[in-house]
Formats: structure tokens, C-alpha cells, sequence
């Protein structure tokens, strides 16, 4: 997906991050920024006349966690199980139905507005699109100021000088601060998001699904760019994606969600080296290998049958027994609580893999046999021609981190030249931004005067 914009991805300067943004002044490594307990939203269905309710979906059913400062959680499922649910309620942009969000300490789970203000401040949140998220009236300017404004916040030397530091930061040119987003490539737009996350610099930043809807080489860009700001800045994340790869690479903890409740949670070499949960192996026998060395061996991937249930009336017992190869009657019927069966790795399953099973001497149901089938890949690819082994993987974006890196050096080579075309349509761009600005009217008008001073 190459798009012909205003700014091209070579104007981004990678490592120009380094350009001195303060640390936030965090909680000490290590110790609890974030805590949920029994965590619920349950949305109204709402039928008939009198719109009386007649159910609710059960997007988020009792989480429990916690996020560490200076870590990144990752938050992975497939679609629907109330990732991007749990990140709204954990920002607050949502009013759970159940359960506590306490940060640093203090209960913040029914604050209002007022309440909320100052803790605004602290937790931010960067959103899947940044195609929507970004206001296409306003200029990068005005929306990276924009926290400033509400939260009534003068950075020293003033909102403009502190806006382009921003933009720096992320790798953006802070001449394009009059520019607006649709002059800016999806890679670029996300930085901008990142940029205005960063304004105020938060303690927690929850970013839900950061780079799906970038391409796959700008992802790798978004992703590293995400892990060098949490190093300068010493940020906590909580990443939110239902890509393996992507939440591979950035985590450290790792929660597996399923139909709204937490099935597994762990460091994630532990994940990876020997998941418990049914459900998680099988997500995870469908991550392409990354290592090229072992790309080729035999082996297996999951291949769950039937749909998600739905989260209206979800199953009895184990959310995940209607799906689970393993499941025996006491799935059907008792749920199982997230226990810690090894340290730094909980599980919530009757029958752990790598594990002692949790009710040994069960018969697994007939219909369980049936609700997988085992698919062996591999060595017939690796029969074949060369070229059928590679061609059916995607490359994914911890894979393309690193073709990215080798990339930029091909690219530096042909910067150069791109640079002359982008700087003639810089020139008439700059232009026809400006006559854009002053054809604005209402707020774009009060953006212009108030960060152009
Ligand atoms: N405002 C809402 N009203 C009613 N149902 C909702 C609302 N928002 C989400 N849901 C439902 O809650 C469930 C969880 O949705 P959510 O968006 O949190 O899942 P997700 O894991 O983030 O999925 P995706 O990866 O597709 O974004 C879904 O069944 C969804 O339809």
C-alpha cells in the first residue's frame, strides 16, 4: 500500500527520537501502576417499544491484573473478545458495569469528569486508526496542543516550541506543524497520534491494535518507534493487538483474552516457550516461525472449528469447552479460576498443557475429538520448491522490524533523490497548506492564532 502524500515516509528520521523528551516521573520499576479487579462491562440489549432490556452482551466478564510500571502488557484474542472494551474501561473512557480500577493506589473506577481531570493527565491512549482518529480540520499543530489546552498546561518556552519537540520526538519534521493529517502517509499519521498521547506526558499509554491498520514495513517503524520512547520515557503499556507477532515482539507480560475473561497470563518467554491454556497453543501454532533456520520443520498448527461463541450467552462452565479438544464434563460446568501453576505464568483451564491437569481422571467428551482439526505443515512445503516455502507466510511485523532496519539503509541511498522530489511539492504544498489554513473557519481559526504566536 504505497500512498502519494504530501509527505513522503522518507521525511521521517527514524533514531531522531533521541531528542531529549523528559522522562515522566513514574512509579519505581517494577511496583503496581495499575490494578483491576473483577473487572465487568456488560452493554444493554435494549428491545420493543419501551425499549425495556431483554439481555446484554458480556464483552468484559471479570478480568483481574495488573500493569507494572515501566512493562508492557500485551493484550491479545481474536476479534470480539472484548480487548478494545477493556481498553476503554481502563482509560475510563467507559463506565464499567463491575469490578475496581484503582491507579497508583487510588480507586479511579466511578470518577467523574472532574474527578478524572488530573488522571487524564497520567493515562492516555493511542487508537487503531489513525486514518479516523486524527481531526482532518485541524492541523498537526492544533491537535498535538490540544491536551495542552484542556488540561490548562504551559510548557516552558510555550505550546509551539513544545509541539515540535513533540514531533521530533516521534520522528516527525517540526516544520510540518502547520500541516494537516491528510498531508501525512498512515505511518505518519500514527506518529502524530503517538506525538499527541505523549504531550503530557502519561504514566500508562494503552494503545488498542497501535499498528493493524498500517503496512507491514511502517508497522515495524511504529513498533520499534513505540519500544525507543518507552525506554527514554520510561512509559508502561498496555498493547492491545490479535496479531501473536506484533505482541511477541513488544511485550513482557503477555494476557491471552477469551470471550471476556482472561484465559492465561504470563512473562512472555514462559507463553512462548510452554503455553497452558488450550487456546492459547492454538492461537499460537498459527504464528508464522520467525527464526528462517527453523522455518521449513514440521509442524503443527490447531485449527479451531465453529465460531466464537456468542457474548450475549456465553458457554457454561469454561468459556472455551464448546472449542477445547480437551474438554471433559467439569468444563461444562464449573469455570476455572486464573491460577498461578507455575511462577509468572497464571492459567484459568481444568486440563493445563505443560501442566498438572486440575481434574485428573475426567473422560474428554466425544464432541471434543471433534472440534479441532491438526493440520501438519512444513516438511511437504519444504519438499516443494524453495520459493512455495517463503511465499505463503506473511511476514510479520517483529520479522519486518528487522527487514525495516535493512531497508532504511537501501532507502537512505534513494532519500537523496526522493528528497528533491518532495521538497519541489514541499514548495507548493507550503503554500496551498497556508491558503487551506486561512479557507478554515471557527476552530482551525483559533488553533492558527493561538500556536502561531
Ligand atoms: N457499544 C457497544 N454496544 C454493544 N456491544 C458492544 C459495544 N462495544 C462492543 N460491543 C460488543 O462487545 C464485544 C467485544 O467487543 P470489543 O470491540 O471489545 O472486542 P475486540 O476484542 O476489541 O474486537 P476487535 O479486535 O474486533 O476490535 C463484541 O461482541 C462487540 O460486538
Amino acid at each position: 500500500m504505497s500512498e502519494d502524500k504530501g509527505v513522503t515516509d522518507n521525511d521521517v528520521a527514524i533514531p531522531a527520537q533521541s531528542k531529549g523528551a523528559a522522562p515522566t516521573e513514574d512509579a519505581a520499576p517494577g511496583e503496581v501502576l495499575l490494578k483491576v479487579s473483577g473487572l465487568q462491562k456488560h452493554f444493554p440489549i435494549r428491545s420493543g417499544l419501551l425499549k425495556r432490556q431483554t439481555g446484554s452482551v458480556k464483552a468484559v466478564d471479570g478480568l483481574d491484573f495488573d500493569v507494572r510500571s515501566g512493562e508492557t502488557l500485551g493484550v491479545v484474542g481474536e476479534s470480539g473478545c472484548g480487548k478494545s472494551t477493556m481498553g476503554r474501561l481502563i482509560t475510563r473512557l467507559l463506565e464499567p458495569t463491575g469490578g475496581t480500577v484503582e491507579f497508583e493506589g487510588r480507586d479511579i473506577t466511578h470518577l467523574g469528569v472532574r474527578g478524572m481531570r488530573p488522571m487524564r493527565r497520567d493515562v492516555q491512549m493511542i487508537f487503531q486508526d489513525p486514518y479516523s482518529s486524527l481531526n482532518p480540520r485541524h492541523t498537526v499543530g492544533g491537535i498535538i496542543s490540544a491536551p495542552f489546552k484542556l488540561q490548562g498546561v504551559e510548557p516552558e518556552g510555550g505550546v509551539k516550541k513544545e509541539v515540535q519537540r513533540l514531533l521530533e520526538v516521534v520522528g516527525l519534521n517540526p516544520e510540518h506543524y502547520n500541516r494537516y493529517p491528510h498531508e501525512f502517509s498512515g505511518g505518519q499519521r500514527q506518529r502524530i497520534g503517538i506525538a499527541r498521547a505523549l504531550a503530557l506526558k502519561p504514566k500508562l499509554v494503552v494503545a488498542d491494535e497501535p499498528v493493524s491498520a498500517l503496512d507491514v514495513s511502517i508497522q515495524a517503524q511504529v513498533v520499534n518507534l513505540l519500544d525507543d520512547l518507552q525506554q527514554e520515557l520510561g512509559l508502561t503499556y498496555v498493547i492491545i493487538a490479535h496479531d501473536l507477532s506484533v505482541i511477541r515482539h513488544v511485550s513482557d507480560r503477555i494476557a491471552v483474552m477469551y470471550l471476556g475473561k482472561i484465559v492465561e497470563l504470563a512473562d512472555r518467554k514462559s507463553l512462548y516457550a510452554a503455553p497452558m491454556h488450550p487456546y492459547t497453543k492454538a492461537l499460537m501454532s498459527a504464528v508464522p516461525v520467525p527464526d528462517p533456520k527453523r522455518r521449513g520443520m514440521k509442524s503443527e498448527r490447531i485449527l479451531l472449528k465453529g465460531d466464537v461463541p456468542s457474548p450475549i450467552s456465553p458457554p457454561s462452565g469454561c468459556r472455551f469447552h464448546t472449542r477445547c479438544w480437551k474438554a471433559t464434563e467439569v468444563c461444562k460446568t464449573q469455570e476455572p479460576a486464573l491460577v498461578e501453576l507455575k511462577p509468572g505464568q497464571q492459567v484459568a483451564c481444568h486440563h493445563p498443557e505443560n501442566a498438572p491437569d486440575q481434574a485428573p481422571g475426567e473422560e474428554v467428551l466425544p464432541e471434543a475429538r471433534e472440534s479441532i482439526e491438526v493440520v501438519t505443515i512444513g516438511e511437504a512445503v519444504a519438499e516443494e520448491s524453495p520459493a512455495a516455502s517463503e511465499a505463503p507466510e506473511e511476514p510479520a511485523a517483529a520479522e519486518a522490524a528487522e527487514a525495516a532496519e535493512a531497508a532504511e539503509a537501501a532507502e537512505a541511498a534513494e532519500a537523496s533523490q526522493a528528497s528533491e522530489t518532495s521538497e519541489a511539492s514541499e514548495a507548493s504544498d507550503a503554500s496551498s497548506g497556508a491558503a487551506g489554513a486561512e479557507g478554515e473557519s471557527g476552530p482551525d481559526d483559533t488553533v492558527q492564532e493561538s500556536t502561531d504566536k
